[in-house]
């Protein structure tokens, strides 16, 4: 397995250009199973979970043509085999994502039950009672979800829980419906909206994305369409991230500040200097951070997907901060891994209270989840001397080239292949 080798303590200056959203992405190219047209796609990131959606997308029968620089054309007119095999949902959960398109076009799917992962238990219960409440009938059969229907019915649905794959997955195969869809509790963040206006491109009725009401009118048939996926507000917040701990000065290109209210306002409080336009952040900070407290809640509130980066921040920071993930129940796992650098941090149920020293010192560390090892990637660059990152295949998964874009920002770290 691959590793990356840090030498930190270095300030990072520079531009760097934000990569299209994995977290858009991967439902919008489950949309193209909507339609026997095709989706154009553009400003796809070149990730592994792209990578693994594509595959998955091509066994089920769209017709792809991708290339590097992000653009890809999609036509599902004709879906072969509406099945998502373990082998493929194991390594990705969104995989998930094609259950409600493959539902409402085709009347049948076959979804490998996606199973507990590193940050948590995350079932799909809500996905699969919206479902039934539009009139599918769903058996779990060998660890697989069964779903069938004749047309799906719209239906007034309240999810127990704000969940953002689950209303993805609902919004998509309401779309289809005969009738109108309410998904109440619905989620609110960014990547739901652009999901809903590449579905508004394609024919689709759709109104109140981005509010807790979603109000969908199902048409007979959606047509092909063409969306540019926004930028990843997480990739934004972890580069935002990096320079507030490390110090130094960075100017981020083809990204959204309408996005990060919550994230940018902690970087403030941590001391950071911010500027924003409509399609860059600078952000410059010369002295070391303030501790800050926060709380993970779904959007606008503080991300879940940023919580382990300022994790790495606060380890060295002034002051003593309470971190609460109140979203996924295992999602402290960089804690260990943090205290090898010598952070001092004491968990105690969904609360993490960490106590900023002035310098981690680096340590050989292994990454256990995507953003955990966003975070290990922080404290290398803070702390004096080498960290070993050992596991990296989880950032791949989420960050585009991200030690290509450290390396421009001044950053020592390369990528080894394991012995
Ligand atoms: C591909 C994608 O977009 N992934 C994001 C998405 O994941 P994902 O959509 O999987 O996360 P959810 O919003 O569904 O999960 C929120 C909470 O609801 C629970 N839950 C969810 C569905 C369900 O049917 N039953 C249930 O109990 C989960 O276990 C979790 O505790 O939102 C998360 C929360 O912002 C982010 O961390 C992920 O990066
Ligand atoms: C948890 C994440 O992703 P996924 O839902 O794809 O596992 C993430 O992006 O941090």
């Amino acid at each position: 397995m691959q590793k990356l080798i840090i030498q930190g303590g270095v300030e990072l200056c520079g531009e760097v250009s934000i990569s299209g959203a994995k977290n858009a992405a991967l439902p919008v190219l489950c949309a193209s199973l909507l339609t026997a047209d095709t989706l154009a796609v553009r400003n796809l990131p070149r990730l592994k979970d792209v990578s693994t959606m594509l595959a998955l997308l091509k066994q089920i029968g769209v017709r792809i043509l991708a290339n590097d620089t992000g653009e890809a054309e999609l036509s599902a007119a004709s879906i072969t085999n509406p099945t998502a095999p373990y082998d493929m949902v194991k390594t990705m959960r969104a995989a998930i994502l094609v259950l409600g398109p493959l539902l409402a076009r085709t009347g049948q799917a076959h979804i490998s039950l996606p199973g507990g992962c590193a940050i948590g238990l995350r079932p799909v219960d809500q996905h699969i009672k919206g479902l039934q409440a539009m009139g599918a009938e769903i058996s779990i059969e060998h660890g697989y979800i069964r779903a069938q229907a004749q047309r799906l019915s719209g239906a007034r649905i309240i999810m127990d829980i704000v969940t953002v794959t689950g209303t993805e997955n609902l919004m998509m195969a309401a779309t289809l419906a005969s009738g109108t869809t309410i998904l109440e509790n619905a989620a609110r963040e960014p990547e739901v909206i652009d999901l809903a206006n590449c579905l508004i491109s394609m024919g689709a009725n759709i109104q109140g994305a981005g509010s807790n009401t979603i109000v969908i009118e199902g048409v007979e048939c959606l047509h092909g369409g063409a969306h540019s996926i926004m930028p990843d507000r997480i990739e934004t917040g972890t580069f935002l991230t990096a320079v507030t701990a490390c110090g130094g000065e960075v100017h981020l290109t083809r990204t959204r500040a309408d996005t990060l209210d919550a994230v940018l306002d902690k970087l403030i409080e941590a001391g950071a200097n911010i500027d924003t336009g409509t399609d860059w952040i600078h952000l410059s900070m010369n002295h070391r951070p303030r501790s800050v407290s926060l709380r993970t809640a779904p959007y606008p509130a503080f991300p879940t997907d940023m919580q382990a980066q300022f994790m790495a921040l606060n380890s060295i920071a002034d002051g003593i901060a309470i971190m609460t993930e109140t979203i996924f129940e295992n999602r402290f796992m960089h804690v260990q891994e943090l205290k090898r650098l010598n952070a001092v941090i004491h968990v105690e149920g969904n609360t993490a209270i960490v106590y900023g020293i002035p310098e981690l010192g680096g340590a050989h560390v292994m990454a256990t989840d995507l953003r955990a090892s966003a975070c290990l990637v922080i404290a290398g660059l803070i702390a004096q001397g080498e960290t070993v990152i050992d596991r990296i295949y989880h950032l791949d998964r989420g960050y585009e080239q991200i030690e290509r874009k450290l390396v421009q920002l001044g950053a020592q770290i390369r990528r080894v292949p394991a012995e």
